[in-house]
């Protein structure tokens, strides 16, 4: 209450009050989810690594429905592969600049006027592993491919993949996300409007262990055996 008279009298009264920053590891919160993060690497469509740390953040309402998703793929016999999730805006703008015109005319990245989802904590980046081998579900197109097979209704590919691509849709959306119009991995959480545009980078992100429990009642596979 006290924050939502604060934010009145600063902004004026807008539709959605902000919420509090509380960016959470997505990796302490449950340990069965998988992490791919390609731009801390050079396998990302830049060729170069633009993160000092391979590590994965969402605001906590984001992080919170995000492991409720996996759990229900659990269930399925799938678990969720992380790529990217917030994102500070420093690299949204590298991402911008390397991007081809035609990349940026169709949103497969966000200008850096505006910002991105993911400068918000609350985009996430997710495809499918199979929890009885470990390995990546194969979708329509590969990660940040920037094509028509990207789109989540492209209607090509195997009959296999795209009813991968659509459990994975089916999941997220379940607990709040929508999916971008332009990439079967990119799911935006419903509360974006209420946290801000952020450029802290991850060094500066505190590391918390994960708790012996979490993770107990969730997926079966776990990278390295139990
Ligand atoms: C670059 C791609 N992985 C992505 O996240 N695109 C969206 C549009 C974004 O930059 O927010
Ligand atoms: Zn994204």
């Amino acid at each position: 209450m006290v924050m939502l008279g604060l934010w009145c009298l600063l902004g004026g009264c807008r539709a959605v009050p902000p919420a509090p920053v509380e960016l959470v590891e997505l990796s302490a919160l449950d340990p069965t989810l998988h992490f791919d993060i390609r731009y801390a690497t050079a396998h990302n469509f830049t060729g170069r690594p633009l993160y000092a740390q391979a590590r994965a953040f969402l605001q906590r309402p984001a992080a919170e429905a995000l492991v409720r998703a996996h759990r229900a793929l659990c269930q399925q016999g799938y678990g969720l592969v992380v790529y990217d999730a917030y994102r500070p805006w420093s690299v949204t703008r590298a991402l911008w600049d390397a991007a081809s015109s035609a990349a940026r005319r169709e949103g497969f990245v966000a200008d850096p006027a505006v910002g991105s989802k993911h400068n918000r904590g609350c985009a996430v980046d997710v495809g499918l592993y199979a929890l009885a081998t470990g390995q990546e579900v194969p979708m329509p197109s590969g990660y940040d491919e920037f094509s028509e097979r990207a789109k989540p209704t492209y209607p090509g590919g195997t009959a296999a993949a795209r009813a991968a691509r659509d459990t994975l849709r089916r999941a997220l959306e379940a607990e709040g996300f929508t999916v971008s119009d332009q990439e079967w991995w990119h799911f935006d959480y419903r509360d974006w409007p209420r946290y801000p545009v952020l450029d802290v980078p991850f060094e500066a992100l505190p590391r918390r262990a994960p708790k012996a429990d979490v993770g107990a009642a969730s997926c079966g596979y776990r990278a390295g055996g139990k």
